[in-house]
C-alpha cells in the first residue's frame, strides 16, 4: 500500500438516531440507534437473528434508505448525498466474496478502478500487490475464474475487490459465513494482518461471537429492533455483561473466551534453531545440542517454516532436503490464543511454529505461555479507557467523533 504502515486511512462513522421503519412492518427494523464508529476501528454488529444488524450496515452505505436520522462520515452528513457517489468510497464485502463468476480473479478487482479511469498498467499493478495483500500468489490466481476457487480463496479475492480503490471504509456482512472453521480462522487472522497495514474503518456483522471478540475493537450487541444492549470492548463484554441477554449471548465457557482475547503477537514468542535446505544435517544437529534445543525448523527461501527436523530425524539426514510438512503446527501471528491452543491439541504438541507477514517465520509458542496469559487476561478488563457513545434515543451528549487525518478519500464503487 502507499500509506505508512501506521496512518489511520479510515474514515469516523456516526449513525445519529438512525431509524428504518420497514414498509406494512408494525416496528421499525432499526429504532433511533446512534452508534459512535472511531476511524481506524473495527466494529462488529453482533446479536440474534432478524435484530437489525444488516439493516444497520446497509444503512451505511445506503443499499437500505433510512426512514429517519443522519449518517455522518468524516464529519460529512452523507443522508442526502447520492447513493452512488457514497458507495465509491465504501468497500462491501459480503458472504463467499459475490464475485462475477464470468469475469477472472483480475477482472473483478478490476471493476472499480476501471470505473474510476485508471490507467491499464495502474490497475494491473494494483491487482497484483491486492493479491500480495491477500496471500495469493498473482501470477497463478490472476487469470482464474471464481469457480476455479476454494471458497475461502473466493472471500480473499472479495476483500481485494472491495479494497481496489483504497476505500476509508470497509462494510463485511457475515463475510467468513460460509467457510470452514480452519479456513474461517485463516481468514480472520488475514483480515486483522491486513487492517494492521490499512487501518480502514471496518463495520462487520457477525453471528458468531468468538469472531466478534476476536476481530472487534468495539462490540456493539442488539436485541430486537437495533436496540443496543452493550457497546463497548471485548474485554469488558466479556468481563462485565451488560444483563442476563448479553450474558446470554456469550454463552458458556466465558472464561476461556478470554482466551480470544489476546493474540499470538502479545507474548512472547521462544526462539527456534533455524536451517535451509541445503545445509549438512549434522551441522544442523550440533547447533540443536548446543542450544539444548529438541528440534530445528527448516525455513525456504522466503523464510517461511516448511516443516520441524528433530534431532532424531537429523541423526538419520545427511543434507536438509525442502520437504514440506503439511501438518506441521503453525500459526499466525494475529491468531488468538485460542486458535493457537485448538492447533497444538489438535497436532498432540506443545509448541506450535509462528508466522508473520507473509508467512514468514517469527518463533515459537507453546502451552505453558497460554497458560500464563489465562491468568493476565482478567487485568485487560480493568482497563478504564471511554468507549464509543452508542444508544438508542435521544440526542447525543458531547459527541467526540474523530475525524480521520485521512487524505481526501478516493473513489470506489461497488458492484450490486
Ligand atoms: N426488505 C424488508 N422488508 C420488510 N422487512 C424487512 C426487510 N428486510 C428486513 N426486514 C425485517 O427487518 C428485521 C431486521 O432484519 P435484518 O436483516 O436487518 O436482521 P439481521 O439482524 O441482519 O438478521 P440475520 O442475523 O438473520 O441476518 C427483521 O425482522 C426482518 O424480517
Amino acid at each position: 500500500m502507499s500509506e505508512s504502515s501506521d496512518a489511520i486511512t479510515g474514515a469516523s462513522i456516526l449513525l445519529d438516531e438512525v431509524t428504518k421503519q420497514y414498509p406494512g412492518q408494525v416496528k421499525p427494523a432499526v429504532g433511533g440507534l446512534t452508534l459512535e464508529i472511531p476511524a481506524g476501528s473495527i466494529v462488529m454488529l453482533v446479536g440474534p437473528s432478524g435484530c437489525g444488524k444488516t439493516t444497520t450496515l446497509k444503512m451505511i452505505n445506503r443499499l437500505i434508505e433510512p426512514t429517519g436520522g443522519k449518517i455522518v462520515i468524516n464529519g460529512e452528513d452523507v443522508t442526502k448525498m447520492d447513493g452512488d457517489t457514497l458507495r465509491r468510497r465504501i468497500g462491501y464485502v459480503i458472504q463467499a466474496g459475490g464475485l462475477f463468476p464470468h469475469m477472472t480473479v483480475a477482472a473483478n478487482i478490476a471493476i472499480v478502478p476501471k470505473m474510476l479511469g485508471w490507467k491499464k498498467d495502474k490497475i494491473a499493478a494494483r491487482i497484483d500487490e491486492l493479491l500480495e495483500l491477500v496471500s495469493l500468489d498473482p501470477a497463478i490466481y490472476r487469470d482464474r475464474y471464481p469457480k476455479e476457487l476454494s471458497g475461502g480463496q473466493q472471500q480473499r479475492v472479495g476483500v481485494a475487490r472491495a479494497l481496489a480503490a483504497d476505500p476509508p471504509v470497509l462494510l463485511m456482512d457475515e463475510p467468513f459465513g460460509a467457510v470452514d472453521p480452519i479456513t474461517r480462522q485463516r481468514l480472520q487472522d488475514e483480515l486483522l494482518n491486513i487492517q494492521s497495514e490499512v487501518q480502514k474503518t471496518i463495520v462487520m456483522v457477525t453471528h458468531d461471537f468468538d469472531e466478534a471478540v476476536k476481530l472487534g475493537d468495539w462490540i456493539a450487541v442488539f436485541n430486537e429492533g437495533a436496540q443496543l444492549v452493550q457497546y463497548d470492548s471485548p474485554e469488558r463484554v466479556l468481563a462485565n455483561p451488560a444483563n442476563e441477554f448479553v450474558e446470554n449471548f456469550i454463552g458458556s465457557g466465558a472464561g476461556l473466551k478470554q482466551l480470544t482475547l489476546t493474540r499470538v503477537n502479545e507474548v512472547a514468542l521462544m526462539d527456534a534453531i533455524t536451517a535451509l535446505p541445503g545445509e549438512l544435517a549434522s551441522d544442523v544437529l550440533s547447533r540443536l545440542q548446543g542450544e539444548g534445543a529438541s528440534y530445528a525448523v527448516v525455513l525456504d527461501q522466503r523464510r517461511r517454516p516448511i516443516r520441524r527436523l528433530t534431532r532424531r530425524q537429523l541423526s538419520r539426514l545427511q543434507v536438509v532436503d525442502d520437504t514440506i510438512d503439511e501438518s506441521m503446527p503453525s500459526v499466525s501471528d494475529q491468531s488468538t490464543l485460542n486458535d493457537a491452543l485448538d492447533t497444538m491439541l489438535v497436532s498432540s504438541s506443545e509448541t506450535a511454529v509462528v508466522t508473520g507477514r507473509r508467512d514468514v517465520f517469527r518463533g515459537l509458542i507453546n502451552v505453558q505461555t497460554i497458560m500464563e496469559a489465562i491468568s493476565q487476561a482478567n487485568a485487560a478488563a480493568a482497563d478504564g479507557s471511554e468507549a464509543p457513545v452508542g444508544l438508542n434515543s435521544g440526542a447525543i451528549p458531547a459527541l467526540a467523533v474523530e475525524h480521520a487525518v485521512a487524505a481526501e478519500p478516493q473513489s470506489t464503487e461497488e458492484p450490486r
